[in-house]
């Protein structure tokens, strides 16, 4: 029996795949973020949660960093590279970096449960996540960053990862070591 066709468009893109660009970030450029933003360090929060119901979802410590002048190199190399990515993988329709970038810690035992990093509000209008490692691989076990049903995020130093921000992913416990990673979301009017 013949196959029935998918009346596919033959320019459709596959939107539930991620995307990673290697060296976005020098090794020295990954060691001055981490450097920098230690000291600002505080125990995360999931949105509307305190710190104990946090911790069912996540463990780890992190600060939102936002656009200045200091901060202005490391956003435009952000943006420039998930432009990119996005005319020639997703095709969302884009605007801004809208919330900074948010600078992440997980020490031992430190994870952040299966999520999406959409959801109501301001949340509705991420379209696009990205992380980048900031730690050699090398220097801690476990924490992959896993993005469901099927990829893992590469560990490699200055490595960015892109995913929609509709897919679900965790950072599974790191068992030993720290891993730090950086991560921002693009907005753009919300998918419809
Ligand atoms: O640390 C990472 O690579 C990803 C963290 C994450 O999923 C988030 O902050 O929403
Ligand atoms: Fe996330």
């Amino acid at each position: 029996m013949k196959k029935p066709q998918l009346n596919r468009t033959p320019e459709l893109k596959d939107q539930t795949r991620l995307a990673a660009i290697p060296l976005v970030f020098t090794h020295d450029e990954c060691a001055q973020i981490v450097a920098t933003y230690t000291p600002q360090l505080q125990p995360a929060l999931v949105d509307t949660l305190d710190l104990a119901q946090s911790e069912g979802i996540r463990k780890s410590s992190a600060v939102f960093i936002g656009h200045t002048k200091d901060t202005n190199w490391i956003f435009e190399r952000l943006n420039k590279v998930i432009r990119d990515v996005n005319n020639t993988i997703y095709g969302f329709s884009v605007g801004q970096f809208r919330e900074g970038f948010q600078f992440t810690r997980y020490e031992v035992g430190e994870y952040y449960g299966p999520h999406f990093d959409i959801g109501p509000g301001l949340l509705a209008e991420r379209k696009l996540s990205l992380t980048v490692q900031l730690s050699p691989p090398d220097s801690y076990a476990g924490g992959d960053l896993l993005i469901y049903p099927e990829f893992v995020a590469p560990r490699d130093q200055g490595t960015m990862t892109v995913f929609p921000s509709f897919m679900c992913h965790d950072v599974r416990p790191v068992t030993s070591g720290v891993r730090f990673s950086l991560v921002s979301w693009l907005a753009g009017p919300p998918f419809k």
